[in-house]
């Protein structure tokens, strides 16, 4: 079995009074156990901010982005350290991994990020991944953890992401708020997934993604046919439980048809540059018969981007049908499209997303 683990900034900064050491002493703990019965396990911590504020005495997390990034780099090799003396007392080794979106977005960097991480899980090693949030740029920039550490169980071919947070589930309304709020133990599909939209709301003071970045995280994963489960990370027995297969918290299904390694990166890790608008026709040909998509079929043109850079492709109504490298520039496409017999996106080079 191969686990991704979440670790939010909800649990590493103020959980239920315990101070971050002892939350990740628990944690190693735990994942050591299951590492010696053979599974393997790479994690996705926040903290870097969380942990930087503390040592820099700031009573609450900065609004201004190169604040965030100062802390970061402040609180990242804090945070390492209490992963690397945790892990140490049981006999493993930790490997830091700091990644932005842009990393994942590049398909030679995304490869490049597999690879490392594939030798690390060889050696036995626990990768210990965050967003590199000292150089990541706004447009770049994840801001929370749980699209990340969705991509990296995608990246590792994990069979299950667990997201630790401070909530014991996920609920029908925002626990904070909604008294009548009720627990949700399982998400059966993809369908089910995507009606619960309006349920999730923000983070907490020091967490940013809240519910609505995990449920963006569990819908990248179970498409890639992964479980994800949502659990409550303040209490250490509820992990065990978990990691002993027993049912806590909130389990989201797999989809039974998963993307292909290459579609899923296709669908989720592309950073789209423009937008192309089809016709009906060209709607039909993508749909119905898997279909590259032709010049002629495209009515609009929007923003600029190169030859092999993302692009949306939407229906005349604006609806996401896909997204997908484009074989030509904008400046190309908007000379070439109507013609006929000139390819605009090959079938391997996009996926359907029907967003
Ligand atoms: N529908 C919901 N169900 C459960 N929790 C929710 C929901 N909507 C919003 N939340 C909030 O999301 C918070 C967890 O997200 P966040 O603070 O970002 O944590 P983390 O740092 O672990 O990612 C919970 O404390 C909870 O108040
Ligand atoms: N990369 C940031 C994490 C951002 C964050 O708080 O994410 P999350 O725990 O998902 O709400 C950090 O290390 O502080």
């Amino acid at each position: 079995m191969r686990r991704v683990i979440k670790v939010g900034t909800s649990l590493l900064r103020g959980s239920a009074g315990r101070p971050t050491a002892v939350v990740i002493a628990d944690l190693a703990a735990s994942l050591s156990r299951q590492r010696r019965q053979g599974e393997t396990i790479a994690l996705v911590t926040s903290g870097a901010v969380g942990l930087g504020c503390e040592a820099l005495g700031l009573g609450q997390r900065p609004s201004e982005v190169v604040a965030l990034q100062a802390a970061a780099a402040v609180g990242q090799g804090r945070l390492m350290a209490l992963y690397q003396d945790a892990f140490a007392v049981r006999g493993l080794a930790v490997a830091q991994v700091l990644l932005t979106r842009g990393d994942l977005a590049s398909r030679r960097r995304y490869q490049n990020a597999c690879r490392t991480l594939e030798q690390l899980l060889t050696w036995g090693v626990v990768p210990v991944v965050n967003e590199n949030d000292t150089l990541a740029t706004d447009e770049l920039r994840f801001g929370d953890n749980d699209t990340l550490s969705a991509l990296v169980a995608v990246a590792i071919g994990a069979d299950e992401l667990v997201l630790l947070t401070d909530v014991d589930s996920l609920y029908s309304g925002d626990p904070r708020s909604d008294a009548e709020a009720r627990p949700i133990e399982e998400v059966a599909s993809l369908a089910e997934l995507d009606s619960l939209q309006s349920v999730a709301s923000g983070g907490g003071q020091w967490g940013t993604g809240g519910m609505t970045t995990k449920l963006t995280a569990a819908r990248i994963a179970t498409s890639s046919g992964i479980r994800v489960r949502l659990a409550d990370g303040r209490d250490p027995a509820v992990l065990d439980a978990l990691l002993a297969g027993e049912r806590v918290g909130t389990l989201f299904q797999p989809s039974p048809t998963p993307l292909p390694d290459r579609k899923g990166w296709l669908a989720h890790a592309l950073l789209p540059k423009g937008s192309l608008q089809l016709d009906a026709g060209a709607e039909r040909a993508l749909t119905q018969q898997g279909a590259s998509l032709l010049a002629v079929g495209v009515q609009a043109v929007v923003g600029d981007f190169e030859r092999r850079e993302a692009v949306r492709l939407l229906a005349s109504d604006g609806r996401e049908l896909g997204r997908g490298l484009a074989s030509l520039s904008s400046t190309e496409l908007r000379e070439l499209m109507g013609s006929s017999g000139v390819e605009v996106m090959h079938r391997d080079q996009l996926v359907l997303t029907g967003r």
